[in-house]
């Protein structure tokens, strides 16, 4: 059976000048996991913020022990070195930290505040130092990228070298409130098909419209921004989305 519905809301759509009460709040509304998306104006056209602000807003949202559980920070990292970030992040508190494959693939030498290179790392290398910091590992693919891309790094014999998680991006990355793309539905159900107990997430155009399509596909880590924080009741909504996701489980 495939894994309980996580519903994420992406903060993204928060009001940033309140983030810590948006994120006490909307825990308060039922959501699973907080979605952190991490910009830096190269990986994609727009900017948001660091780990410092994580830091700050962390306290406002309680994690109890373990792995997935309520309170998690899912943070999305669309960046160019994802690499370079992974202990900041660590010490801010993020717990799931999700970088991109196409980043990861083509990130270059760079000199990391400690002086040292960040020089191109392998997604496995990289799943492997997330790991060992004490954080899950997620890849993340973008429209353009093949899910083929995936096989031989989930395959990996070496468990600490695989991904905990896989999100399949459903927008182009880089800004909430776009139009969800079905397009992208075929990856998550080769995903799930291979993979019954994985977590994989979709993120971009998740609403009450599009969320029966992905369910459908084998999605069970749930992002939506827009949809949750210009909810009049966004309880309601996240309530949908995950009633959405439980009533396929064991039918896929
Ligand atoms: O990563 C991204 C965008 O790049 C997302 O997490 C969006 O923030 C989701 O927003 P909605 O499409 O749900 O409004
Ligand atoms: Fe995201």
């Amino acid at each position: 059976m495939s894994p309980p519905a996580i519903i994420a809301p992406s903060i993204l759509s928060a009001d940033f000048a309140e983030l810590g009460r948006a994120c006490s709040e909307t825990m308060a509304q039922g959501a699973d996991w907080l979605h952190v998306d991490i910009m830096d104006g190269h990986f994609v056209p727009n900017m948001t913020f660091g780990a410092p602000v994580v830091t700050k807003v962390r306290p406002h949202v309680d994690r109890p022990a373990g792995a997935y559980g309520r309170g998690t920070f899912d943070c999305h990292m669309m960046i160019a070195e994802p690499k370079r970030w992974v202990r900041d992040f660590k010490k801010a508190g993020c717990d799931l930290y999700c970088f991109h494959y196409e980043a990861a693939v083509s990130s270059t030498a760079a000199d990391t505040p400690e002086g040292t290179s960040s020089a191109q790392t392998s997604p496995k290398e990289l799943i492997r130092f997330i790991h060992e910091l004490g954080m899950q590992a997620g890849i993340a693919i973008k429209p353009k990228t093949s899910v083929d891309v995936l096989w031989d790094i989930l395959e990996n014999p070496v468990a600490e070298e695989r991904p905990d998680m896989v999100l399949v991006m459903t927008v182009e990355p880089g800004f909430g409130g776009q139009s969800f793309m079905a397009s992208e539905l075929p990856k998550v159900t080769a995903l799930r098909k291979r993979y019954p107990d994985m977590h994989i997430e979709v993120d971009g155009g998740l609403s009450e419209k599009t969320i029966d399509q992905a369910a459908d596909a084998g999605a069970n880590v749930i992002v939506a921004g827009s949809a949750v924080f210009g909810a009049a009741d966004p309880g309601e909504v996240i309530r949908k989305l995950r009633e959405a996701v439980d009533s396929r489980r064991g039918k896929l």
